[in-house]
């Protein structure tokens, strides 16, 4: 191969996920050593006692403000049960999400990601900046997904739109709620702080986006990476891990840990925007999610994004002589592209 053609089929295969059914050996540009880990190898776990896990919140109860500020700090992510969502829709997102991915090959590739979008079929658009390809694919949506799904689904794609958009609006409530009660436990009230969050000119300007991610039965798990480690260009994000093994969160002094599987509970991640919204009180959370040799895992992932139009900096009343603002103001159109240039240097880059 010339290396014109070698360097276009590996900006290819950064794109398009493999014919994973029709692999049965784990080729070598998805072999991942222990080189290039960033820890020492991938389904190393930290042993899962009760002082090394997620914090699982019912976010019903009085308490929550409290446990809420506390997993964001030392944490950057929790799990929360008890918030109405049925689990029915669970069962019904998942199910949807199945019959997307088990489609063939060539139907997917009709809705291909294109290399600097968020919507449609691909890689992971992490993928450029890790030298191994990851063992999952992934589909994302911003509202209905009907032009994609009718593609993909000639006669036969309104139950897909119909609960992707159900979930949506779903996650979006609760995004507003635990957003809510994250700014609150730090003392901030909805009348004077949060003004910037609210749907202007009537109309909801946030920006939000529905990932779907799929992982497929892998014949080397050991040596494989579902998706690397990332923290999410998001306000919070919201995690579905349709009750199976597979996500992980870093924690300085435990390192690896697996977020243990519950049943209809959503995984909240702080986001990077959170982090600077929070003046650096809350930190976006490193994660990862390792494959396995026996089940085909998804997961669907919910993205906050800002209003378009609105910057995003350090909220005023978290800022003061002693406490001075941290990071630049940046609109979320301008952080989410500064994160695709820089990566994992993007919120170094905009620290005063
Ligand atoms: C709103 C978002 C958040 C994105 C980009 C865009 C839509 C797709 C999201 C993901 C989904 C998979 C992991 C990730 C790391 C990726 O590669 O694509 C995410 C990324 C981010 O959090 O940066
Ligand atoms: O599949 C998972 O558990 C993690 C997904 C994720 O981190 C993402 O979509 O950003
Ligand atoms: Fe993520």
């Amino acid at each position: 191969m010339n290396p014109t053609m070698e360097s276009q089929t590996q900006a290819f295969n950064h794109l398009l996920p493999l014919d994973f059914d029709n692999v049965s050996t784990l080729p070598d540009s998805y072999a991942w050593s222990t080189t290039t880990l960033p820890s020492d190898d991938p389904c190393h776990c930290t042993i899962n006692d009760r002082k090394t896990s997620l914090p699982v919140i019912d976010i019903g109860e009085p308490g929550a403000y409290d446990l809420v500020r506390h997993a964001c700090e030392k944490w950057g992510a929790f799990q929360v049960i008890n918030h109405g969502v049925p689990l029915s829709l669970f069962r019904e997102t998942e199910f949807q999400t199945r019959r997307l991915f088990s489609l063939p090959t060539e139907r997917k590739l009709l809705v291909a990601r294109p290399p600097s979008g968020f919507i449609g079929y691909g890689s992971a658009r992490i993928s450029p900046f890790y030298p191994k390809l990851m063992w999952s694919e992934g589909f994302g949506m911003k509202g209905s997904p009907v032009e994609l799904a009718r593609k993909l689904w000639p006669q036969d794609h309104a139950k897909f739109c119909e609960v992707m958009e159900r979930w949506q609006a779903e996650m979006k409530t609760m995004c507003d709620k635990i957003v809510g009660i994250m700014l609150g436990s730090l003392g901030l009230t909805h009348e004077d702080d949060m003004k910037w969050f609210e749907p202007k000119n009537g109309c909801d300007q946030t920006q939000c986006v529905l990932q779907l991610n799929s992982y497929p039965v892998c014949p080397d798990p050991n040596r494989a990476m579902g998706l690397a480690p990332h923290t999410d260009t998001s306000l919070i994000t919201l995690l579905n891990q349709c009750n199976i093994n597979g996500l992980q969160v870093y924690q300085d002094g435990a390192g690896w840990v697996p977020v243990e599987p519950v049943e209809g509970a959503l995984v909240v991640n702080v986001g990077d925007l959170m982090q600077i919204v929070s003046n650096g009180k809350f930190k976006s959370v490193l994660h990862r999610a390792v494959v396995n040799n026996t089940c085909h895992r998804v997961s669907t992932a919910f993205f906050l994004g800002p209003p378009s139009d609105a910057e995003v900096s350090p909220l005023r009343k978290l800022v003061d002589s002693t406490h001075p603002p941290l990071y630049q103001p940046v609109t979320g159109n301008e952080y989410v592209q500064l994160k695709y240039k820089v990566f994992n240097k993007v919120l170094e880059s905009i620290r005063l």
